[in-house]
């Protein structure tokens, strides 16, 4: 098993490798002395895999409750976390008890956020079971549920003692829910690592699955390191994202997160293109990179409604708004305008 150090002002380990979600309540106990654990889980994974993990906290000395809610983006709401911080309270969990998120993004946000508000804060741990809270939301300590004016308006940073991530999970990962992991990778490829999207206009995902995964891991570590609370470097995590996030509002969330962000990149490297701040060459690999992973590129909502859903972006401070553009197939900037002028940037990429 790999382990990844995540420097964060509370720093913790995310170990990865095939096959540890069986033992899992052992590694637990390794970062956390053996208390009351309660496993948030939605009921897709409970059904797959939460006896295993409840097993396994017990045979490693731990009491468990599994407290369970309907998988989807729809659920990570205030209505699922009261539910979820109720349940807390109703099985007795103190501060010195532990929350663990087991599932993939959906879960790993409002189960972090409900560690993060339960008694003003205890501990939690992350294992997630979809590709892209393997590389992405189980890292970094981003907890939030959706609000009806957008997604992730409430939310803490709030970090993990650990990150178990099981690779063997991703084979019962659907395939829909596969796209959103890879549509994420590319957002690694495009904004930090020219030769990750080279390997996967290549098909390397398929070859080298476990070691795309790594990769991926340790941009997020290493960009999470350098600005834990998003006041700048992290910001570029973002690429793809303020289009992304109205697409999944537009679509009533029926885009789901990481298709929209393949979407979203592609629409504001086109933007960028069009006026002269990237290369035809850069968004051709972009584009032939997504073709290769079977995501989408285009959508069908007008600049006009992109930008009304995009209004409560984090990236706004008043009437400016902060874009990451792609600057190189590899490398963006962040890049601040006038957010009335955000409308006109969404029409040139969706032409
Ligand atoms: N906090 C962060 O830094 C961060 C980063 C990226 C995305 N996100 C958030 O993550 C969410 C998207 O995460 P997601 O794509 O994992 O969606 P998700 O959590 O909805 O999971 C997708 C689906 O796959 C199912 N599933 C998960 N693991 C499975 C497995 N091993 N086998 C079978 N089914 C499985 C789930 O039940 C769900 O139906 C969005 O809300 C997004 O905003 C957060
Ligand atoms: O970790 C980050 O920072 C990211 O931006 C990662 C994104 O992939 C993720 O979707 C994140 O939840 C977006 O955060 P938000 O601050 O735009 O809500
Ligand atoms: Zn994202």
């Amino acid at each position: 098993m790999r382990r990844i150090s995540i420097e964060t002002g509370h720093h913790y380990d995310l170990l990865i490798g095939s096959g540890p979600l069986d033992r899992c309540g052992e590694e637990i106990a390794r970062v956390v002395t053996p208390c009351a654990a309660a496993v948030v889980t939605d009921d897709t994974v409970d059904a797959l895999y939460g006896e295993a993990v409840e097993r396994s906290l017990r045979k490693a000395g731990f009491s468990a409750v599994r407290i369970v809610f309907p998988h989807g983006e729809a659920s990570k709401n205030m209505g699922t976390l009261s539910h979820v911080l109720e349940s807390l309270a109703g099985a007795g969990l103190t501060r010195s008890d532990l929350i663990v998120a087991l599932g993939g993004g959906v879960v790993g946000d409002l189960a972090g956020f409900a560690a993060a508000c339960y008694l003003r804060g205890i501990r939690f741990v992350q294992i997630p079971t979809s590709l892209l809270a393997m590389i992405d939301s189980s890292v970094g300590g981003k907890t939030a549920v959706d609000l009806a004016a957008g997604k992730n308006l409430a939310g803490a940073f709030w970090q993990p003692e650990l990150v178990l991530c099981d690779t063997a999970l991703l084979s019962t990962l659907p395939g829909c829910y596969r796209l959103d992991g890879l549509g994420e990778m590319i957002k690694y490829g495009m904004g930090f690592d020219a030769q990750l999207l080279s390997m996967m206009r290549e098909g390397g995902w398929e070859r080298e699955p476990e070691a795309m995964v790594a990769r991926c891991i340790s941009i997020k570590a290493a960009v999470v390191a350098a600005d834990e609370r998003d006041q700048a470097e992290r910001q570029k995590l973002n690429l793809g994202h303020t289009a992304a996030h109205a697409i999944e509002r537009c679509s009533g969330l029926g885009i789901t997160h990481g298709r929209a962000v393949a979407i979203g990149t592609a629409l504001i490297a086109r933007a960028c293109v069009k006026r002269g701040m990237l290369s035809h060459e850069a968004l051709a690999l972009l584009e032939e990179a997504l073709d290769r992973c079977g995501l989408e590129s285009r959508c069908a909502f007008s600049a006009r409604e992109l930008a009304a859903a995009a209004v409560n972006d984090k990236k706004r401070r008043g009437d400016s708004i902060t874009l990451v553009l792609p600057a190189t197939a590899g490398s963006c900037v962040l890049h601040p305008m006038p957010a009335a002028e955000l409308e006109g940037f969404f029409a040139d990429g969706l032409n």
